[in-house]
């Protein structure tokens, strides 16, 4: 493949890579006249994606619709965009389902909590991407856990997303049969959050795996949920055993975020910061302005990835 220069910002930075699309890996798309992107309120017919959206080279997803709000304007800032960080519309407006924001190559979505709802927007997302023929898209989900064995502050930075057995792959039921999915995220992306992480001030930052659930509360073994079968004693011994596989915190979306990201040839992701640590206890006692600041490690560790790619950081 030819390599394409990467010069989004218009600024000096030339930066050669390689080509690299965003595939679909569904035939049917491409003799549909119209595709509408039902839950972003987006359609191939009334609008122009190429033109909205064919600059992005950095998508940051979050369950939350205000972090990726708070992320979208503190992006703008870190990358001296022109205008009032305020006025950052939400491309979305249209639904409530999902907000979105664009601040130059960057694009910032919220996802909601759960597998359902990020696989939804993945397939609305990775589609957008295809239409607005996007290349060299790099994923990443800024992200909240529970720490495993690591103090609440904690950024990790996903090694393998793995299942309630530690084990990386995604189960997705299709026509009542399970198909089995690979987790694998993009190593060379990993490695260089984690050298960054290491020229950034008071960012504690591990690699390590993410166990994904379908639960915050019985599926993460908490034990102070409106339900509970089980003892402190095994609530314990699970974590251990996850702690031995490896795991280093736990979160409900990255296996289902790694799956679709790695058939569909886009590098990806995972960094999230631990709000407590789970040996300890179950409920997030924190306050808000703590949990502000734990929010924001994340962003900060993304951003500096990205201003370094864009050359704005020698
Ligand atoms: O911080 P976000 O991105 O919402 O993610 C984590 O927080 C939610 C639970 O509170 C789950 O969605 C979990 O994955
Ligand atoms: O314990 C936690 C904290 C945030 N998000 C989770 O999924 N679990």
């Amino acid at each position: 493949m030819a390599p394409i220069l990467l010069n989004c910002m218009g600024n000096e930075h030339k930066d050669y890579i390689d080509e690299s699309p965003v595939h679909v890996k569904n035939p049917n798309l491409f003799t549909m006249e119209e595709d509408i992107l039902y839950h972003f309120s987006l359609g191939t017919k009334t609008h122009n994606l190429p033109e909205m959206f064919g600059d992005i080279k950095f998508v940051c997803v979050g369950g939350s619709a205000n972090r990726m709000k708070s992320f979208a304007q503190f992006i703008h800032k870190e990358l001296a965009l022109p205008g009032n960080s305020d006025d950052i519309l939400d491309i979305c407006e249209g639904t409530d389902r999902y907000c979105m924001y664009k601040v130059g190559p960057v694009l910032s979505i919220s996802h909601g909590m759960g597998v359902p709802s990020i696989s939804i927007m993945l397939h609305e997302l990775i589609k957008l991407l295809h239409h607005a023929q996007c290349r060299d898209v790099v994923l990443f989900r800024l992200g909240t856990s529970g720490g495993v064995g690591l103090p609440a502050g904690t950024v990790v930075i996903t090694d393998k997303a793995v299942d309630y057995s530690f084990q990386a792959k995604f189960e997705q039921v299709v026509l009542g049969k399970v198909i089995i999915r690979s987790t694998e995220l993009d190593e060379g992306v990993s490695s260089e959050l984690l050298k960054y992480s290491k020229e950034i001030p008071n960012l504690p930052t591990v690699i390590g795996n993410t166990m994904c659930t379908h639960d915050f509360y019985e599926g993460q073994g908490r034990l102070d949920g409106a339900l509970c079968s089980f003892s402190h004693e095994e609530k314990l011994e699970y974590l251990r055993k996850a702690y031995d596989a490896g795991v280093r915190n736990i979160e409900m979306e990255s296996t289902v975020f790694a799956a679709m990201c790695k058939v569909c040839g886009i590098k990806a992701a995972v960094i999230c910061v631990a709000l407590l640590n789970r040996f300890e206890g179950d409920q997030i006692t924190s306050s808000h302005d703590v949990l502000v600041e734990y929010q924001q490690r994340p962003q900060i560790l993304v951003s500096y990835f990205i201003k370094k790619r864009l050359g704005l950081i020698a």
